[in-house]
């Protein structure tokens, strides 16, 4: 009993312990629920809270289901902390840094409130950087525990474009409203910091002709606001995208991608902005006009175009921010994210706007009528640009603001047209006036030709009156309308050039200038510009000039462009240039075209603006001529005393100064009215006595480039003597002066000797001047007339077959030179024979025609005509005279000495053709000399005959005066 007793109570005591931990496990269970409970209905009111927003909860808790209740206080006491705590780091520096960085960003005007700056004008220019931020409204953070501020502000112009959108969408609405006065405060802002005019505005509304941006409309009356018919949005997006193509084929040549880039890289933007504002209705546009549109936006902005899109879609990938108006007062945007609301601007009263458009639209009008002369083309430094990608440089002026030309890769060369007294030759001095001054000589050389008659061009050269010259002209060529000749030696010389630096680019392994000048930084590489005024002269005549002059253009044309060679092509009339227009080839190239009032043919057929131009302007066309690439400028007066002729002596000053007096050199100055000094032509002044046995004897001057002397050699070998023909008597005796004078400077007294006859009266006085200036020198002269003729030849017949004799021809013998003045008016002396042996004259010339030059004995000789020459020749062939130089002679007349080719050739004053057989395919024409500085001025009476060195007979004869001038004390033979 007792043990049954036992068991019960520890029964009992298990069933106590286990009711006691059952009751402990329940309690538990019973509070981890309430505690569950409590935690998910605070749970469920922070998640309540939470979309209610923590701000407005705590603000108006009632608002909330079951606010009253503990864990709702317990939940909003802790999103309240947490939202401090996410926000201290906001609260502690985001409004103040979005202050500070707007503030920054959009200075002046672009941020300050309209009171302190609506109505004062804008004196920003475009070299600087636009602002990157406009203000246009205040922002916060409406979830933030405190209220802080700060500007909202959208990136505009050069950024980015703008859509606004307002949410509600009507027309009507009060959004829309807000819209119109967001637009135009931003437009304000724009408008008042700028000067006037660098802001165009475009206004488009699908549904209003006018009223939009009413307080703008006074812009209107001077060009800055203009607004656009809502039936014709095509023309204003067709505007905006000539605007595009006409920016990117002029200002952006040179491989600048933006107006932005290119302002900040040259100092000159060279373009206002255009602000096109399209007020739609929510609805897409036609898909034309969509694309066009997108276009628009996609290619605008690097030029200058920014839109401003209110309710109107428009897709862009990038660059563009936006702004939903969701009320009046409440909008969000794309700079802010949608959690910051913002309040826009305060709109100034409309009288406010309309007095402060008013005034920018007068001070715009006054700074246009301004009259803009040269110095405005001149920048504020000389020479600061770099030509390396292509040159540019303002030419005229519209709307008073500069307007430039670009020569570079993507318009090589230029075509100049209008009427005479248009003022082509004006606008050409402006134009490289101001090139002229933007570029330095190392980066800009200038080859100039003017085929007017007159000197326009000489101004560029040192004159009496004025020494200056242009630093970068090498070249200027005036009076050069008969020498057609020259205007090929100047395209000759540009095609050399041209392979001379695409040799060196290929050993650079690249291709073009640009690429050349990168890979040789030290290198000069300067870009040319080659003007050929009244250039139709080269095409005047079907003959083989102007078919060279063809070839060698579309050759530089085409090829230039990648060397950095500029063709600038003037004329009155290009109208009738066959060989220019027949080959598309070349004009194709001249993209840039200005026409001057009343040109034909520079701009395309249907492009009719040259003709209802005022006096002093023209169209820069960079178009090809094609309408939509018109611009039209205003041309200042460039030849007028204290303009051009100004800045070129500045320049001038500044190019000694940099160069050293001594090393400056002048352009060549080849003036076809003139004929060039024989002293002073490098290649005579250059010779010296050499022992050579091929001496240079120079004729007169090649036309080309550089100034060279015509010349053949002496060596000693058959046909070795030079025959002058024609009766052109100045320029025989010229050729002949200049010959034996050339001759004379490569000996050493005594080297070489010279028998000169004067054959006529009218030449003795030349050939005097020539024999005392050789005598002078040291030469031995002998110097004789028609009487002593017989013996001379006789005498140098026998020195020839005493050399011949020799055997070695003589070869260490003094070479002895001829110089025979109208060897035809002795025929009959010639032809006389000796009573004893039968030998005339003629024979002994002949003989030592075909022997002389294998022995040293060389004959320069006169004929006044080609046929004359032929009866001292003879019958047989004609190559005894292995080179002639002719004046006044037909080419036809030429041809027997020419080897039988026909040659076109009309006689031509002072121009003289030359061909040697030996190194010719074609004669050339050259320029005789003027010896007036060269020979001795004394046309005294010849000295007495006396002695004769170098076993010549001493010429007697009672007709002439006859002299020996060794130079030495004469004594009889
Ligand atoms: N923009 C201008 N402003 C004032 N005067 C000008 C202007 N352009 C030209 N002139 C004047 O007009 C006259 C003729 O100009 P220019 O010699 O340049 O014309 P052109 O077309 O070259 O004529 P031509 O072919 O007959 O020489 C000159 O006296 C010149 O000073």
């Amino acid at each position: 009993m007792r043990k049954r007793n036992e068991r019960r109570g520890a029964i009992q005591a298990a069933f106590d312990r286990l009711s006691a931990t059952a009751a402990t496990a329940r309690g538990a269970a019973a509070n981890e629920l309430a505690r569950v409970r409590a935690e998910s209905a605070k749970r469920e009111h922070a998640l309540r809270i939470a979309r209610h927003g923590v701000t407005a909860a705590a603000r108006d808790p009632g608002e909330l289901e079951g606010s009253e209740q503990a864990e709702f206080r317990r939940a909003l006491e802790e999103a309240v902390e947490e939202r401090t705590e996410v926000f201290s780091e906001w609260t502690a520096r985001g409004p103040g840094q979005l202050g500070e960085l707007v503030a920054e960003a959009a200075p002046g005007t672009a941020a300050a409130p309209w009171r302190e700056w609506l109505g004062s004008i804008g004196t920003a220019d475009a070299r600087i950087p636009a602002p990157t931020l406009w203000r246009f409204g205040t922002a916060h953070a409406p979830d933030a525990p405190e209220a802080a501020e700060f500007p909202a502000a959208v990136p505009l112009l050069d950024e980015s474009h703008l859509r606004i959108t307002c949410r509600s969408g009507t027309l009507e609405s009060a959004t829309r409203d807000t819209a119109e006065s967001l637009v135009q405060n931003l437009l304000l802002r724009m408008l008042s910091y700028y000067e006037p005019g660098l802001i165009r505005v475009h206004v488009w509304d699908t549904a209003r002709l006018t009223g939009t941006l009413p307080g703008l409309f006074p812009l209107t009356r001077s060009g800055l606001l203009t607004a656009h018919d809502p039936t014709r949005l095509d023309d204003l997006l067709e505007e905006l995208a000539e605007h595009i193509r006409r920016i990117h084929t002029t200002a952006l040549l040179g491989g600048h991608t933006s107006l932005k880039s290119l302002a900040a890289e040259t100092g000159h933007r060279g373009e206002p902005w255009r602000v096109a504002v399209l007020f739609g209705d929510g609805e897409p546009l036609k898909e034309e006009q969509q694309q066009q549109l997108q276009r628009v936006a996609r290619n605008g902005l690097a030029c200058g175009i920014q839109l401003i899109v209110v309710d109107l879609p428009m897709t862009v990938n990038n660059a563009l921010e936006s702004v939903t108006l969701l009320a009046p007062d409440l909008a969000r945007s794309s700079m802010t994210g949608p959690h910051l609301a913002i309040r826009p601007d305060e709109v100034p009263p409309r009288e406010r706007v309309s007095r402060a458009c008013s005034a920018i639209s007068e001070t715009f009008q006054s700074r246009r009528a301004r009259v803009r002369t040269f110095d405005d083309l001149l920048p504020e430094q000389l020479w600061t640009q770099d030509s390396t990608t292509g040159l540019s440089a303002p030419v005229g002026f519209f709307e008073g603001e500069p307007v430039r030309i670009s020569l570079g890769d993507t318009s090589p060369h230029t075509l100049i047209g209008g009427p005479s007294g248009s003022g082509k030759t004006n606008f050409l001095y402006g134009m490289l006036g101001s090139l002229a001054a933007r570029y330095s000589p190392d980066e800009l050389e200038m080859y100039l030709l003017d085929f007017k008659e007159g000197v326009s061009f000489a101004q560029f050269t040192p004159g009496n009156r004025d020494p200056s010259w242009l630093p970068h002209a090498r070249l200027v060529g005036v009076n050069v309308n008969t020498d057609r000749e020259f205007g090929l030696a100047l395209l000759r010389f540009l095609a050399t050039e041209m392979r001379r630096r695409a040799d060196a680019a290929k050993e650079q392994e690249v291709t073009k200038l640009e690429e050349l000048r990168q890979r040789d930084p030290k290198g000069r590489w300067p870009r040319i510009v080659s003007v050929i005024d009244e250039f139709q002269y080269l095409f005047a005549e079907r003959d083989a000039v102007s078919s060279q002059a063809a070839t060698l253009l579309e050759d530089v044309a085409r090829r230039g462009r990648s060397q950095g060679i500029h063709l600038v092509l003037a004329s009155q009339d290009v109208s009738g240039i066959e060989a220019f227009w027949g080959k598309p080839a070349i004009f194709e190239q001249f993209i840039l075209r200005v026409a001057l009032p009343k040109a034909r043919r520079v701009l395309v057929d249907n492009n009719t603006t040259a003709l209802e131009l005022p006096r002093w302007h023209a169209v820069v066309n960079h178009e090809s001529g094609v309408k939509h690439g018109n611009e039209v400028v205003r041309v200042p007066d460039a030849t007028a005393s204290e303009t051009f002729d100004s800045l070129q002596h500045r320049l001038w000053e500044r190019h000694l100064w940099e160069t050293g007096r001594r090393n400056a050199l002048p352009p060549r100055l080849f003036d076809g009215s003139h004929l060039p000094g024989l002293i002073g032509t490098s290649d005579f002044d250059e010779l010296r006595p050499v022992t050579t046995r091929r001496p240079r004897v120079l004729l007169g001057q090649v036309i080309d480039v550089r100034g060279t002397a015509a010349a053949l050699s002496f060596e000693r070998s058959p046909g070795r003597n030079l025959a002058v023909l024609g009766s052109a008597q100045v320029d025989a005796t010229a050729v002949l002066g200049t010959s034996a004078l050339s001759l004379g400077r490569q000996f050493s007294p005594g080297r070489a000797a010279f028998t000169i006859a004067t054959l006529t009266e009218d030449t003795s006085e030349d050939a005097w001047a020539v024999a005392s200036t050789l005598r002078d020198a040291g030469h031995t002269v002998t110097f004789i007339g028609p009487g002593e003729l017989g013996e001379t030849l006789r005498g140098l017949s026998d020195l020839v077959d005493e050399r011949s004799g020799s055997g070695g021809t003589g070869s260490d013998a003094v070479p002895h030179y001829l110089l025979c003045y109208a060897v035809d008016a002795a025929q009959s002396i010639l032809e006389r024979k000796e009573p004893e042996s039968r030998v005339s004259g003629l024979d002994q010339l002949r003989k030592t025609l075909k022997q002389g030059p294998e022995c040293g004995v060389h004959t320069i000789g006169w004929w006044r005509s080609a046929q004359r020459l032929r009866n001292t020749l003879g019958m047989g062939p004609t190559d005894d005279v292995g080179a002639w130089v002719a004046f006044d002679v037909q080419g036809q007349e030429l041809a027997p000495l020419a080897a039988g080719q026909l040659i076109t050739w009309s006689p031509r004053v002072h121009r003289g053709l030359f061909f040697d057989r030996s190194v010719h395919s074609h004669p050339e024409v050259i320029l005789p000399f003027d010896l007036s500085e060269a020979v001795d001025g004394s046309t005294g009476e010849p000295e007495e005959v006396t002695a004769e060195p170098n076993n010549l007979p001493r010429p007697r004869g009672p007709e002439t005066v006859s002299s020996n001038i060794s130079g030495e004390e004469a004594t009889d033979d």
